[in-house]
């Protein structure tokens, strides 16, 4: 499975991702500097990892969404190459328009750093089919802006088309509904604050995430 990890000034998570890749593909990702127009040909994903792109400012991912790389990555999503934004990747993906919806200011204007237990909302998609359907799983958050808010017909939309794929269990951040994580309307999209690329390995604290990256080898 041929896979790429975007990297912006600031992202963090860049190095995790790609171990989180490599460990379930046998594969090293391709990184892909934010100023590259191409990807590499025939990617099967395109992660964009978490991070603080451009340090947070003006939104966080706002300035990341408007990055040479970003023109390929959306021909890519149009063609159905799988793409997963994990933190600031969701909220990159959010400020392309691949994602509807805003990831706003936590709730209590902390940064919250912590495992938290999330309910797997569907598991029909190639990023969710490893677990059950409702099941509790714990996945670490690391985020100051991951208060995710859509309008009700939005968010009618996304229950009704089955595209919420993790609920926090106790919400964190004030997000609406407990939406931690949503797919696209044809699943080849998931963005997510929780960091599934950290819990990959009991010794991590926890392998919870692990299986999502296996969903992706369908
Ligand atoms: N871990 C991350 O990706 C942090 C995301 C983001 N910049 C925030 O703090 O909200």
């Amino acid at each position: 499975m041929k896979s790429a990890v975007l990297v912006f000034p600031g992202s963090n998570c860049d190095r995790d991702m790609a171990v989180a890749l490599e460990t379930v593909t046998g594969q090293k990702p391709h990184m892909v500097w934010h100023g590259d127009s191409a990807l590499p040909d025939d990617l099967d994903i395109i992660t964009i990892p978490g991070g603080f792109s451009y340090g947070d400012y003006l939104r966080s991912g706002a300035m990341a969404s408007r990055a040479n790389i970003i023109g390929s990555v959306v021909q890519a999503a149009e063609k159905g190459v799988k793409i997963l934004g994990v933190c600031n990747g969701f909220q990159i993906l959010t400020e392309i328009g691949l994602l509807p919806g805003a990831l706003m200011r936590n709730e209590n204007i902390e940064f919250i750093c912590k495992d938290v237990a999330l309910s797997v909302g569907q598991n029909r998609s190639v990023f969710t089919s490893g677990y059950a359907k409702d099941e509790t799983i714990t996945i670490p958050v690391a985020h100051h802006d991951g208060n995710y808010f859509a309008d009700d017909d939005c968010l009618n939309d996304l229950e009704d088309r089955d595209q919420i794929a993790f609920r926090y269990t106790d919400n964190v951040n004030g997000s609406v509904r407990n939406i931690a994580g949503i797919l696209n309307e044809r699943g080849n999209v998931l963005g997510m604050m929780p960091h599934p690329e950290r819990a990959i390995d009991s010794k991590h604290g926890g392998s919870d995430g692990l299986r999502l990256f296996e969903s992706l080898l369908g």
